[in-house]
């Protein structure tokens, strides 16, 4: 059984359709990056996974199960710019945030929760921040900061809105590390991407979107040329052929 099916999926804001008959399932254990221009709906089609916003159509299987009785199971790492980062709180916090789900909303977590947050930061370069009000950190750190999160939130399906972007590339390849990390666990993981060029090294599948599913499969297959045009409606002319395929 795949962990995540998606089936024909629609969703519209302000009676304005955004996504449309959206379907797509996916094998346990890939790395599957998100692709399409911007407003081709990448980050709605994450949001209406989640239940943020309401389809108008559509189901969501988590392991063969609604998606309502499985979020459990499903990490989200939000947009950065998305975030409200004046918020009063340490990077420590919002790593134990990811914990709630184990800890219970009210409870105050456990000496092994600490330690698990603890253990996310450092995977992630950043023990040494733990007490630093998240205000205070770099951009790069605050992307660092939320894949600890998602990290000890210990999901079996991640949801990443654009974690690569402005970051530098000691981020960059922390993050490729910690995604392979996750793919060798068996976790199963949908990547937003803009980076064309980085497409082919970092993802197995690949979903391209334009409002509608213009094609997903393994990259090896789907990543073509016919196919970015289409996605990108014919404007995209810097790719070199060495990173594509077809
Ligand atoms: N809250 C909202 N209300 C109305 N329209 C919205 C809202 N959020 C997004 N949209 C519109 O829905 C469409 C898809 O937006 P979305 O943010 O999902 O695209 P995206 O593919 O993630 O884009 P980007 O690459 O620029 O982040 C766009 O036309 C956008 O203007």
């Amino acid at each position: 059984m795949n962990p995540l099916v998606v089936e024909q999926m629609t969703v519209a804001y302000d009676r304005q359709l955004v996504l449309e008959n959206v379907s797509f399932s996916v094998p346990e254990g890939k790395l599957v990056g998100v692709i399409g221009p911007n407003g081709a709906g990448k980050s709605t089609l994450m949001k209406a996974m989640l239940n943020f916003i309401p389809r108008m159509h559509g189901h969501v299987f988590v392991y063969g199960q609604p998606y309502e009785k499985q979020r459990h199971l499903v990490g989200y790492v939000p947009q950065r710019n998305s975030v409200d980062w004046d918020f009063p709180t340490n990077a420590l916090d919002v790593v134990l945030m990811g914990r709630y789900g184990h800890i219970g909303l009210w409870k105050r977590p456990r000496k092994e929760d600490i330690d698990m947050a603890m253990q996310c930061l450092d995977k992630v370069g950043m023990l040494p921040y733990a007490k630093r009000q998240i205000s205070q950190l770099s951009g790069g750190q605050q992307q660092r900061v939320f894949l600890a999160r998602a990290l000890a939130q210990d999901a079996s399906i991640y949801f990443m809105d654009e974690p690569f972007v402005g970051v530098d590339a000691a981020t960059e390849k922390a993050i490729v590390q910690l995604l392979n990390e996750l793919k060798t666990r068996g976790k199963t993981v949908l990547v937003v991407h803009h980076d064309l060029q980085t497409v082919r090294d970092y993802f197995d599948y690949v979903l391209l979107l334009n409002k509608r599913v213009i094609a997903f499969g393994e990259t090896e297959s789907v990543f073509t040329y016919d196919h970015i045009q289409k996605t990108y409606g014919g404007k995209v002319t810097f790719l070199s052929s060495t990173h594509i395929v077809g």
